[in-house]
């Protein structure tokens, strides 16, 4: 029984998209992981699923997990993403999609040009989270990073070049990172632009982060090295972030479709 699916992506941080909203899929961790693998399977960095929204003022439930199968709270690119699918069925050009972080409001700009309100920073050592009170400022680690959840996990090192991101597999692991963490790092290049690299949790070092940007900016605001917006370079492009007075992270950038498809899903183990 083939299913149907999306294949987009958001600064060549690509995803595979199912609609659950008719109806619930046969999709599992093992089963996840199977389809994200590039040579065996369909080939994603995350795997990304609508369901029925279960909020008022929801259009879906938007749910994101990692390679490894394993789940994550926020996806900048992939909101972007889900945001411009949503317009296209619909004509609604400010969806908003009810995810694990909270409700996130979108908006269309232009066809493949979306705004993320990604919502407000969770700057307190629980919420990252650490296993122990920590300064999120300042984390008791070598290299001094930042740390913030944006609903997702994100440690951010600032550094005069990128020789530290093979350190990224060992500090995603770090035992002060309960939960794991993104490791993200960033070349400060003024104070309304960043280069950033981003090792993210479950999938490795991606062409870019969505919420890694988002977290690589404010962490930058809250040291004094960045204006409130700033522009994100990624291997994959351009990001712009604003952290508002009122304390939300707009993240704003493209959204592409690659291809549609169909896959017989229980050709892949559960
Ligand atoms: N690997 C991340 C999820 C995907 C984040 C990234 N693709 C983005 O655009 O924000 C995590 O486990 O928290």
């Amino acid at each position: 029984m083939p299913t149907f699916f999306y294949k987009m992506h958001g600064l060549g941080n690509d995803f595979v998209i199912f609609d659950e909203r008719p109806g619930p899929l046969p999709l599992t961790p093992a089963r996840i992981a199977a389809l994200a693998e590039r040579r065996r399977g369909i080939g994603c960095d995350q795997l990304v699923t609508l369901s029925p929204a279960t909020r008022a003022g929801a259009d879906a439930f938007v749910r994101f997990f990692n390679p490894d199968g394993s789940e994550a709270g926020a996806c900048g690119n992939a909101s972007r993403c889900v945001a411009d699918l949503l317009w296209r069925a619909s004509g609604n050009a400010h969806p908003v999609l009810q995810t694990l972080a909270g409700l996130l409001p979108a908006t269309i700009n232009a066809p493949g040009l979306v705004t993320v309100d990604m919502g407000i920073p969770r700057l307190g050592w629980q919420d990252v989270p650490l296993a122990a009170p920590a300064d999120t400022l300042h984390l008791p680690l070598p290299g001094d990073p930042a740390a913030l959840s944006m609903g997702n996990p994100h440690a951010t090192f600032f550094v005069p070049d990128f020789a530290m991101l093979g350190e990224g597999e060992g500090l995603e692991h770090a035992p002060l990172f309960p939960q794991r963490a993104n490791i993200g790092f960033a070349i400060m290049q003024g104070p309304a632009r960043m280069r950033l690299k981003v090792h993210e949790r479950g999938a490795g070092v991606t062409e870019a982060c969505g919420s890694g940007a988002c977290a690589a900016v404010v962490n930058a605001v809250r040291r004094g090295l960045a204006e409130r917006v700033c522009d994100v370079e990624l291997d994959g492009g351009m990001l712009r972030i604003e952290w508002t007075q009122d304390d939300h992270v707009l993240m704003t950038g493209p959204a592409a479709t690659a291809y549609e498809g169909t896959v017989d899903l229980t050709a892949y183990p559960s």
